[in-house]
C-alpha cells in the first residue's frame, strides 16, 4: 500500500505515512530545504508553520510528488491528495463531475456521498460559478475524500476564506478527517489553526524543521485553555512574534 515518491531505499515501514530523510531542494543559489527529516504516522494530523518563503509549500509540493528533491530520501503512501487554496474547478463540468474526475462513472455514487459528507446534498448537478468561495472549497474537499487519500495534503486550504466560514471549514476538516483517518500535512501561516486542528506541529525555518511538538489536548478545543495558549505563544515565538502574546 505505499510507494516511493523518488529515489527508493525500500519500502515505507507499515505505520508511517510519510518519512522523509536528508531532504534537500535549492532554486538556483537558494537552499530552501536543508537536511529535512520527518516522520509522519498513518492518520496522524500534522501541521507545518513558518515564515513565509521558508519552503513549506516546496515540502508539500516534494510530498505530493510534483517537485523532485535534490537530494534525500522520500517516501510516502500511494494515495495522496491535494488540496489548495482555491478549489482549482473546472468551470465547464457540473459539481459531481469535478468531484468524480478521472475516476470511473462507477465512482459517481461515491461521489455524491463525499458531496454530503461536505454539506453539499443537492449540490451535484450545480456549476462552479454559481458556488460561494466556501461551497467551492468543499467541492474540492470532496474532490479529495472520494480517492480515499492515505495521505491528504492541505495548502493553506482555508485562507482565502472569510473568517467564519474558516472556522467551519476547520470543524469540517477536523470531523472529516477523524472519520476516514488519513495522514495529514497542513501547510498554514495560521498558528491558532495548526494548534486547533493538529495532533503535531512544525515549524520550518532555515531550511529545517525547527521545533516539533504533539498537541495533546481533546477534540474540539478549547482556545481558553491553558495548554492552548501556551502552545500558541511557543509557536508564535519561534516565528519571531511575541508582541502579539497575551
Ligand atoms: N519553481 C520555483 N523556482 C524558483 N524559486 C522557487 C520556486 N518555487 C519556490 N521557489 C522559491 O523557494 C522559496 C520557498 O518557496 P515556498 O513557496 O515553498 O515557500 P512557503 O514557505 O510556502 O511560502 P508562503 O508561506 O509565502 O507560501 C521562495 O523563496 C520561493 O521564491
Amino acid at each position: 500500500m505505499s510507494e516511493p515518491v523518488f529515489q527508493p531505499r525500500g519500502e515505507i515501514p507499515g505505520e508511517l505515512a510519510v518519512q522523509v530523510r536528508g531532504l534537500r531542494k535549492a532554486f538556483g543559489p537558494k537552499i530552501v530545504l536543508d537536511g529535512v527529516d520527518l516522520d509522519i504516522r498513518r492518520g496522524e494530523f500534522f501541521a507545518l508553520l513558518g515564515p513565509s518563503g521558508t519552503g513549506k509549500t516546496t515540502l508539500l509540493r516534494i510530498l505530493a510528488g510534483l517537485e523532485l528533491p535534490d537530494a534525500g530520501t522520500v517516501l510516502a503512501a500511494r494515495r495522496r491528495t491535494t488540496v489548495y487554496q482555491e478549489p482549482r474547478l473546472i468551470p465547464a463540468r457540473r459539481v459531481l463531475a469535478n468531484v468524480t474526475l478521472g475516476l470511473p462513472s462507477a465512482a459517481r455514487e461515491a461521489g455524491r456521498r463525499a458531496l454530503a459528507e461536505v454539506g453539499l446534498d443537492g449540490y451535484a448537478r450545480k456549476w462552479p460559478a454559481t458556488l460561494s468561495g466556501g461551497e467551492a472549497q468543499r467541492v474540492a474537499l470532496a474532490r479529495a475524500l472520494v480517492r480515499d487519500p492515505e495521505v491528504l495534503l492541505l495548502d493553506e486550504p482555508f485562507a482565502a476564506l472569510d473568517a467564519l466560514t474558516r472556522l467551519q471549514m476547520q470543524d469540517l476538516v477536523a470531523e472529516l478527517c477523524e472519520r476516514h483517518r488519513p495522514a495529514v500535512v497542513l501547510v498554514t501561516h495560521d498558528v491558532e489553526e495548526a494548534v486547533r486542528l493538529a495532533d503535531r506541529v512544525v515549524v520550518l525555518r532555515d531550511g529545517a524543521l525547527a521545533v516539533d511538538r504533539t498537541i495533546d489536548l481533546p477534540h474540539p478545543r478549547d482556545r481558553n485553555a491553558p495548554e492552548f495558549a501556551d502552545a500558541r505563544r511557543l509557536f508564535l515565538s519561534h516565528l519571531g512574534v511575541t508582541a502579539a502574546v497575551h
